[in-house]
């Protein structure tokens, strides 16, 4: 059953998933894009040149690795807005900026002059009226714990040398970071509230939500 019509979605609406690295984004955006009949955006990272070497060493690659994904998240948003939208994308363009490159500047593994180059240009492209912001961007939060033990049973080799101090730092910054992003409307999740894996019939309740969210905002902004 198509739950999009069921519950009155927008056949236009771009959602956008966010929250740290092995929450859950990669398989919400799949389960709520099968059950909307909507198309994906996903980041690539098998095919991602620089991802393993910045893994090896941030000071060398993070300015190339930001560059790369601005790139494409800027390709993936003209691809969705010339379909007239139906997407759910996995992760937001605004965490390139306000997590990662934040970061790695404030930590010293982005020299000064690279970051205020990769900010300029993301403000350039992204912070004006002409790009268009989500209808909704699901916020995906959990524990700590959870989250270290999902990346320890997805096992992508670049991640699990990486100390947990990045991951412990990174969960830190997304909460800091969803308490005051206001670029669009924000819904909420914990990853208690669901499970995917084990029940795919779990995405209903979820799809409700995401339905009176868009339609309450609509009409919020209509007043
Ligand atoms: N609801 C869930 N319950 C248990 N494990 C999950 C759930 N959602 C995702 N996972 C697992 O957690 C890992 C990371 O999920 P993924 O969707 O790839 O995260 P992200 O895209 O945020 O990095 C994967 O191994 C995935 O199977
Ligand atoms: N902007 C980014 N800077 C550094 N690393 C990034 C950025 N966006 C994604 N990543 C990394 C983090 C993960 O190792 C992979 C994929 O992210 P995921 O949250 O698992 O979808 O890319």
């Amino acid at each position: 059953m198509n739950l999009r019509k069921k519950f009155d979605i927008p056949s236009s609406s771009v959602i956008t998933i966010a929250g740290t690295v092995g929450i859950g984004k990669s398989t919400m955006t799949n389960a709520l894009a099968n059950a909307l009949n909507f198309r994906t955006s996903f980041e690539k990272v098998d095919t991602n040149p620089y991802l393993d070497k910045f893994y090896e060493d941030f000071d060398r690659w993070s300015f190339h690795l930001q560059i790369y994904f601005l790139a494409e998240r800027f390709k993936e948003q003209k691809r969705i807005f010339e379909y007239g939208g139906g997407f759910i994308q996995d992760r937001s363009i605004y965490e390139d900026t306000g997590i990662f490159a934040k970061m790695h500047y404030e930590k010293g593994t982005m020299n000064p002059t690279d970051y205020e180059t990769y900010t300029s240009l993301f403000d350039a492209m992204v912070m004006t009226p002409y790009f268009p912001h989500p209808d909704l961007l699901i916020y995906l939060e959990g524990s700590l714990d959870d989250i270290l033990a999902r990346i320890k049973v997805r096992g992508r080799p670049m991640e699990q040398q990486t100390p947990i101090e990045y991951w412990t730092e990174m969960h830190r910054r997304y909460e800091n970071w969803i308490n005051q992003f206001n670029a669009c409307p924000v819904l909420r999740l914990n990853i208690n509230e669901y499970d995917l894996i084990q029940s795919e019939e779990s995405i209903e309740p979820i799809v409700e939500r995401i339905s009176s969210f868009i339609n309450h905002t609509k009409k919020v902004r209509r007043v």
